[in-house]
């Protein structure tokens, strides 16, 4: 078969698509295409674009929000560390679905104690953004205190955010700022999603800058004694908060079949300090 020949065509996609619904295995999909002369990875390929952009379209039309791109880390070879040069971040987790990775070693010590002062000044009752108006306001779930950085307020910060952008291979622009939160003994965040609400009056002006958020990733800043780690309902999952450590996930639908409502468990003794990494769909300016 010619190269010419190699190229996703309406009438290869329609096939595909009704040879799946017809109930036909990806693999047995992906054997007859080679056995009709396609290359193996371009037949791979293929299959998989087209396969996901009809589920996309079965799920739109079934009334969820189009699917988003999402921040991935490479982790194509199992590796248990991603070298990023100047830090060796070592891999402890890895969830599919939901998509929740953890990692240990994001931060040194000396960088989680210097996030944890350089926000100290700067606390404030947390509030969470208030989807009614797209402002902000003070909420009984979020019993914390925090603070926002701006984005590259200082070495420090960039130097975070660049490691971040590689790590998770999302554009430093496509994140927010860095928000660093405390945890006193009983204060937690009750479970909720990052995302914002598709259906809520204020969303459009949350998304007008950056559009939606698309992943999430939680730096743990101290380790408590007892109780605050980051939990997950859903699947029955606590991410134990350990200082340098951090938890990612990503939502590519704003919608809770992404399965990543989460919340911040009761900190039961000491304290908990954590900074969160909101990354967007689009440039957050
Ligand atoms: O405290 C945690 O572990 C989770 C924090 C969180 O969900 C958030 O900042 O959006
Ligand atoms: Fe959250």
């Amino acid at each position: 078969m010619s190269r010419r020949s190699q190229t996703i065509t309406p009438e290869l996609r329609q096939w595909i698509v009704a040879q799946a619904e017809a109930g036909c295995s990806a693999p047995a999909l992906l054997q007859a295409m080679q056995q009709a002369g396609w290359d193996e990875d371009l037949a791979a390929a293929a299959l998989e674009e087209t396969l996901r952009a009809h589920l996309d379209a079965v799920a739109v039309a079934q009334g969820l929000p189009p699917a988003n791109p999402v921040p991935e880390p490479d982790l194509a070879d199992a590796p248990t560390v991603i070298d990023l040069g100047e830090r060796q971040v070592r891999v402890l987790l890895a969830i599919g679905k939901p998509r929740i990775v953890v990692f240990g070693d994001l931060l040194a010590p000396e960088e989680c104690d210097a996030l944890i002062e350089a926000a100290r000044p700067r606390l404030a009752r947390s509030l969470t953004v208030a989807t009614a108006t797209g402002g902000q306001e003070v909420n009984a779930d979020r019993t914390s205190e925090g603070m926002f950085f701006q984005r590259g307020e200082s070495p420090l910060l960039q130097r975070i955010e660049q490691r971040i952008a590689r790590l998770l291979r999302w554009p430093v622009e496509n994140g927010e700022g860095l928000q660093v939160l405390h945890y006193r003994a009983g204060a937690e965040y009750k479970p909720h999603y990052d995302y914002f609400d598709p259906d809520a009056p204020g969303t459009p002006t949350l998304l007008a800058r950056g559009g939606q958020r698309v992943g999430t990733l939680v730096l743990y800043l101290n380790t408590p004694e007892k109780g605050g780690s980051t939990g997950f309902p859903g699947i029955h999952l606590e991410v134990a908060a350990q200082r340098g450590n951090a938890v990612f996930f990503s939502y590519e639908r704003a919608h809770p079949s992404s399965g990543s409502l989460h919340a911040g468990t009761p900190v039961i003794a000491g304290e908990k300090w954590i900074a969160t990494k909101w990354l967007r769909a689009g440039k957050f300016e």
